[in-house]
Order: C-alpha cells, then sequence, then structure tokens
C-alpha cells in the first residue's frame, strides 16, 4: 500500500508486544506507549525539512543541519495523547493542538468535541497522532478538520492499524503518509482490532 509505512524495528516491536498482552497494567501500558511514539518519532521525522548552516567545531569550520520547519503534533483525544510526552523527548519544541473525537460506540461513527490548534498550523510540519486507526472514522473526521485549516502535507502517526482503516484513510486522502508499528488482521464486529491490543484510551486511563 503507498504512503503506509510499517516501522518494524526490533525494539519497537518488543514494546509493541508488551502493549499487546492482556496482563501489562496501567503504568507499565503508559510509559511502554510513550517510549514507542518516541522511538516511532525518529522515523516520522526522516523527510522533515532542513536547512544547513555553517558551524565551527574545535578544529574547523564545517556544514551543520538544522530543521527548518515548526513542528505541530495533533492528539486525537483521549488516547493519542498517551504518545506525546514520548514524542516531546525527540521534539521538545513542538507545538501541540487538540482534536477531540471519540467514536459512538454504538454506531462507531466519529463524534468531534473539541478543537484547539496553533494560529500558525498550516505553515508548520503536522504530525496527527492516535494509537488506534480502526474503521478510520475518526482519523477521517481529524483529518477533514487539518484540510479545512488549510494543512496540505500531514503525517498520521499510528500504532496499530486495521486493513480497513487504511482503506478509509486512503481512498479519500490518498497523500497522507500514515506510520504504524503494526498492520494487523481485521476488525472484529464491534470495530476493534484483531489482534489489536483493545480499548487504548481505556486502558490508558483506568476507564474500562
Ligand atoms: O478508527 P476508528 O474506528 O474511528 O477507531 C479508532 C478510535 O477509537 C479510539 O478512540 P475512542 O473512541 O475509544 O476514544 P478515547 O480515545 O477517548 O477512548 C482510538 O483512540 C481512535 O481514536
Ligand atoms: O481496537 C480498537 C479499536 C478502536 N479503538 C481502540 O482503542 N481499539
Ligand atoms: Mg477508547
Amino acid at each position: 500500500m503507498n504512503n503506509l509505512f510499517i516501522i518494524e524495528h526490533p525494539l519497537l516491536q518488543a514494546k509493541l508486544t508488551v502493549l499487546r498482552d492482556k496482563r501489562t497494567k496501567r503504568q507499565e501500558f503508559r510509559q511502554t506507549l510513550s517510549e514507542i511514539a518516541m522511538l516511532m518519532t525518529y522515523d516520522i521525522t526522516r523527510n522533515i525539512p532542513v536547512s544547513h548552516v555553517k558551524v565551527e567545531t574545535p578544529l574547523e569550520e564545517t556544514t551543520g543541519t538544522v530543521l527548518n520547519k515548526d513542528v505541530t503534533l495533533v492528539p486525537i483525544l483521549r488516547a493519542g495523547l498517551g504518545m506525546i510526552d514520548g514524542i516531546l523527548e525527540l521534539l521538545p519544541d513542538a507545538r501541540v493542538g487538540h482534536v477531540g473525537v471519540y467514536r459512538d460506540k454504538k454506531t462507531l461513527l466519529p463524534v468531534e468535541y473539541y478543537l484547539k490548534l496553533p494560529e500558525n498550523v498550516k505553515e508548520t510540519f503536522v504530525i496527527l497522532v492516535d494509537p488506534m486507526l480502526a474503521t478510520g472514522g475518526s482519523a477521517l473526521a481529524a483529518i477533514e478538520i487539518l484540510r479545512q485549516k488549510g494543512i496540505k502535507e500531514l503525517n498520521f502517526l499510528c500504532l496499530v492499524a486495521a486493513p480497513e482503516g487504511v482503506r478509509a484513510v486512503h481512498e479519500k486522502f490518498p497523500d497522507v503518509k500514515i506510520f504504524t508499528a503494526a498492520l494487523d488482521r481485521q476488525l472484529n464486529e464491534h470495530g476493534y482490532i484483531l489482534p489489536g491490543l483493545g480499548d487504548a484510551g481505556d486502558r490508558l486511563y483506568g476507564t474500562e
């Protein structure tokens, strides 16, 4: 699939296994999700725009690299928040916008309830963040909102994706880059990802 990037690094896959394990308790789940997000940031920023500057080492002048675009992280509440601290470890200066979308448990349709973005968001490198891409409804709702704000280039960082969700996003927005640690098998009849890791928001916040 075009514009789908599966990050298969062993360190990351080992952490994903901890998250999948139903015995993993809240504190370890939180910590591990944050760590995995940090590791994925390394990959997702591979194509971030840079410029070159002169730098003096103690021995001579050489050419160095600086990032030349501000970064905006946009977590989809609530579960996306669980990845933000880890990403900020590598991008401490990033701005954070918030999009509140939850999935109605019966209809599985997205319900939007909050939006706050930085003023200049369309001039920045934007990373939309949510650990779970299931039917794709929540991601699509968030992407529509960001597109309406004039954001053209979008990177979507998730952890576990279902083929149904990837298809739904790419049917409508083929140019959105989706980065994930796993492309799982399918959705069950309640819209949960199989094998998945359960309800990410509930496991993070103890609301199961
Ligand atoms: O692709 P979809 O079918 O839309 O499902 C994925 C969404 O479901 C979960 O959120 P949830 O609705 O449980 O909200 P929460 O994060 O507040 O728990 C998850 O964090 C995604 O946002
Ligand atoms: O498997 C799933 C699907 C949607 N949301 C989750 O948190 N988990
Ligand atoms: Mg949830």
